[in-house]
């Protein structure tokens, strides 16, 4: 990623130096007029560029038209900026504008930079049936780099739910023919949790009511028609700041801090639920417990950041063998477990010593050289008990791969 930087200002100028290094740690260029920043735009490719309205050669803010014009998107840096000229520039497509009024203005810009990079990968799904306002949206979410998908009504809102992955927000209009904002939305929260996908209402509808029952049906947010450019930034922003904060606090609560697989809990919670109907319908259900051999040996010869490289290796390995059909989870210290629902014994058998072997005969890669490393493996299958008991059988069974002479895998009988 590279950024351009255009500013006649010394000052300003190291300030963003400063704070494009620590906050994006990307290449930046650096123009104080029009003509060198001309240069530089011919000769490489921005992501996004930071322009001063005024430059002493180019008063008129032909810089953003120039940028623009590139399809390089444009993000303001002004003194001042009086109504007319803010109507224009946000007609003319920029990202946004900034005051230079203090320290956190620069802030602000480079935050909006990190967010740009961030909206590359967001995928928005525009619910209306007016063809104006669903373009009007588009065009206002491109600007922001978001990937816009767009449907002309509930119904159809529902089928690219169906269709596509990832969409992190649905930005809905109220009054649609056929499946109204409010039941598309009821429909998509017995999908989606509001930790899975935003929804941000919107209406023309004059109704006083209706922000607090979009937000009431599960929208986390609702802006009225005809809302202004800088406000329907704001609330794609902090819905979506929201909604990585989510993320990253459930991330920080379910997934092991070291190898990034599941952890204990994250295991507990999503299996002991299912259990008593995995029993009544004896629905195959087995968990694998894998522990490294001799790992105290790999921390004492080694080190304990060498320990740290081989389980996070070895968990990458686990998440690349199962993890595309079963969970994998860090129970903790050098202990793993599989859980693989659907599975009897045997075949969870079969597939765990089949992940032995290749351990087994594939060093692992590490910072001191490659390390042989092995691991042994106990596996138990669901016979209408708990969980608890199901994982005390596979550890027993663990138990007797280590006394047997480790690197095998035993199952409880
Ligand atoms: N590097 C590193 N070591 C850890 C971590 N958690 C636990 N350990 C170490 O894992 C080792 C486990 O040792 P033991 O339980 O004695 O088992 P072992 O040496 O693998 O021997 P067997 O299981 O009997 O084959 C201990 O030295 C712990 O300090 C961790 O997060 N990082």
């Amino acid at each position: 990623m590279r950024i351009l930087v255009v500013e006649d200002s010394k000052v300003v100028s190291r300030i963003l130096q400063h704070l494009i290094a620590q906050e994006l740690g990307c290449e930046v260029d650096f123009a104080e007029d029009f003509t060198s920043a001309k240069k530089l735009l011919a000769s490489h490719d921005y992501f996004v560029a930071i322009t001063d309205l005024n430059l002493p050669d180019a008063q008129e803010g032909e810089i953003v038209k120039q940028v623009l014009a590139q399809q390089i998107p444009c993000i303001v840096l002004t003194g001042s900026l009086d109504s007319k000229q803010r109507q224009r520039l946000l007609q003319l497509g920029i990202v946004d504008y900034i005051l230079k009024e203090n320290r956190f203005s620069y802030e602000y810009a480079v935050r909006l930079v990190k967010r740009l990079q961030r909206n590359k990968h967001v995928k928005v799904l525009v619910a209306d049936d007016s063809v104006v306002s669903r373009k009007f949206v588009r065009s206002l979410l491109e600007q922001h780099l978001y990937q816009v998908i767009e449907a002309d009504d509930g119904l159809s809102a529902l089928d690219v739910l169906n269709t596509q992955e990832d969409i992190q927000l649905l930005i809905t209009d109220y009054n649609m023919p056929g499946l109204d904002g409010f039941g598309l939305i009821l429909k998509v929260r017995e999908r989606f949790t509001r930790e899975e996908m935003a929804i941000i209402g919107l209406s023309s509808d004059d109704d006083q009511s209706l922000s607090a029952r979009f937000i009431k049906n599960g929208a986390n947010d609702f802006l009225k028609k005809p809302f202004v450019h800088e406000e329907f930034h704001c609330r794609v922003l902090n819905t979506l700041d929201s909604l990585d904060m989510v993320r990253r606090l459930w991330e920080q609560a379910n997934l092991d801090y070291l190898t990034e697989v599941y952890n204990r809990r994250y295991f507990f919670s999503r299996f002991e639920p299912q259990l008593s109907t995995l029993n009544q319908k004896q629905t195959a259900f087995s968990v694998g417990l894998l522990d490294i051999d001799f790992f105290k040996k790999v921390n004492d010869t080694y080190g304990h950041d060498i320990g740290d490289e081989v389980l996070i290796e070895f968990a990458q390995r686990l998440k690349q063998f199962f993890g595309q059909h079963f969970v994998v989870a860090r129970f903790g210290g050098e202990e793993f477990v599989v859980a693989f629902k659907g599975l009897n014994g045997s075949k969870a058998f079969t597939l765990l010593d089949k992940f032995r072997a290749n351990l087994a005969a594939s060093p692992i890669k590490t910072s001191d050289g490659e390390l042989n490393i092995t691991t042994s493996i106990g596996v138990a299958s669901l016979t209408g008990d708990s969980l608890d008991n199901l994982i005390q059988r596979a550890d027993k069974a663990l138990y007797d791969a280590k006394e047997s002479g480790r690197n095998l895998v035993c199952i409880d009988s």
